[in-house]
């Protein structure tokens, strides 16, 4: 059997096709092998920020099922750079350049995009639903039934805050670039992702920074993760966040461009009616493959792996060199 260790931005994730088992692993051998392959002093390859698990779909119309067990064994509804990744490794599979996948809450249309440099892959993913009503994310104790563009003392002065689930759950702020290299965004992260009042979910919290007309830098922390070299649906929520209160510097439809501390990406986000859609649009990266046998998956026993390195690293590192140098916070290689 064979995995892919994958990323988008930087973004690092083991990629488990379940659909080429004898035996599926369970929920509960999944959480354990993702809490092994994960941790980088336990797993291998340096961790990653979770695994993506293919299944067969069960909806009409979708071509597979993606799931997205994070770091420490949580389930998130969604994950925008990894589901690139999923559908890049589907669209190999089933010889198709767009189609649907199914993920918990909604299926999602994809499509391969023009390569963003020579054997960097990229594909775009539809990012929806989006609500900002409190009980979607959820939020309370906020005495608000929607967060936009809001000062939210509790959680720090002098920010302003927006809240969107798309459907897993975003906190934003706009913010300086000596606010966005501070120690806020961790501090508040932590604390919004231990036992608090407000989300009792916990929330993936993104701080971003306006560096033009479309155009901004976005830092993540994420619930289930810890900081991330990039969340590619933090940066489709700040991607709307941006449109909607900086309606003179973001705009609908138009090609915007975030940059991230692991690379590039480019989001388009859409308002139909009250509706709201996001395209996110970012390299699809295989950097290695590992051979394990079944029984080491179930197992979650990684002591007799072989990787094979793929070239795709080199290529994405030859892609980030010519971007801007803009923050210098990369989390992890
Ligand atoms: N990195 C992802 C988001 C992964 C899920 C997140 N940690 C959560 O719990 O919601 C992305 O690229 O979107």
């Amino acid at each position: 059997m064979q995995i892919e260790k994958v990323h988008g931005s930087e973004n690092h994730f083991f990629l488990l096709d379940q659909t080429k088992l004898q035996t599926k692993l369970s929920d509960q051998e999944l959480v354990e092998f993702t809490k092994k392959i994960a941790n980088p002093q336990t797993g291998i390859l340096a961790g990653s920020d979770g695994v993506l698990v293919i299944d067969q779909a069960t909806h009409e119309g979708a071509v597979a099922q993606m799931r997205v067990i994070n770091a420490d064994g949580s389930e998130a509804s969604m994950c925008g750079n990894g589901l690139r990744t999923v559908s890049r490794y589907l669209a190999q599979e089933l010889s198709l350049d767009q189609f649907k996948v199914q993920t918990l809450n909604a299926d999602l249309q994809v499509s391969k995009s023009e390569s963003f440099a020579p054997n960097v892959p990229a594909f775009s993913v539809e990012i929806s639903p989006v609500s900002f009503a409190a009980e979607k994310l959820p939020f309370k104790n906020l005495n608000t039934d929607e967060l936009i563009d809001q000062a939210v003392p509790e959680f720090l002065p002098n920010l302003k805050f927006t809240s969107l689930a798309v459907p897993n759950p975003h906190l934003i702020s706009f913010v300086s670039a000596e606010e966005l290299a501070s120690d806020d965004l961790g501090n508040l992260g932590k604390r919004l992702n231990a036992k608090n009042p407000y989300f009792p979910d916990g929330v993936n919290v993104s701080f971003a920074q306006i560096l033009g007309k479309n155009k901004l830098f976005v830092r993540t922390y994420e619930r289930g993760v810890g900081f991330t070299n990039a969340c590619g649906t933090g940066m489709s929520a700040t991607s709307l966040a941006f449109a909607l209160t900086h309606p003179d510097q973001g705009q609908f439809d138009q090609e915007i461009t975030v940059y991230n501390p692991g690379g590039m990406v480019k989001t388009n986000v859409h308002k139909t009616g009250e509706t709201y859609k996001i395209n996110l649009i970012g390299n699809a990266t295989v950097t290695h493959h590992v051979d394990i046998s079944e029984a080491d998956l179930h197992a979650a026993n990684l002591d007799n792996v072989t990787i094979t390195k793929t070239e795709e690293e080199t290529a994405y590192q030859a892609f980030v060199t010519q971007l801007p140098k803009i923050n210098d916070i990369s989390v992890k290689s």
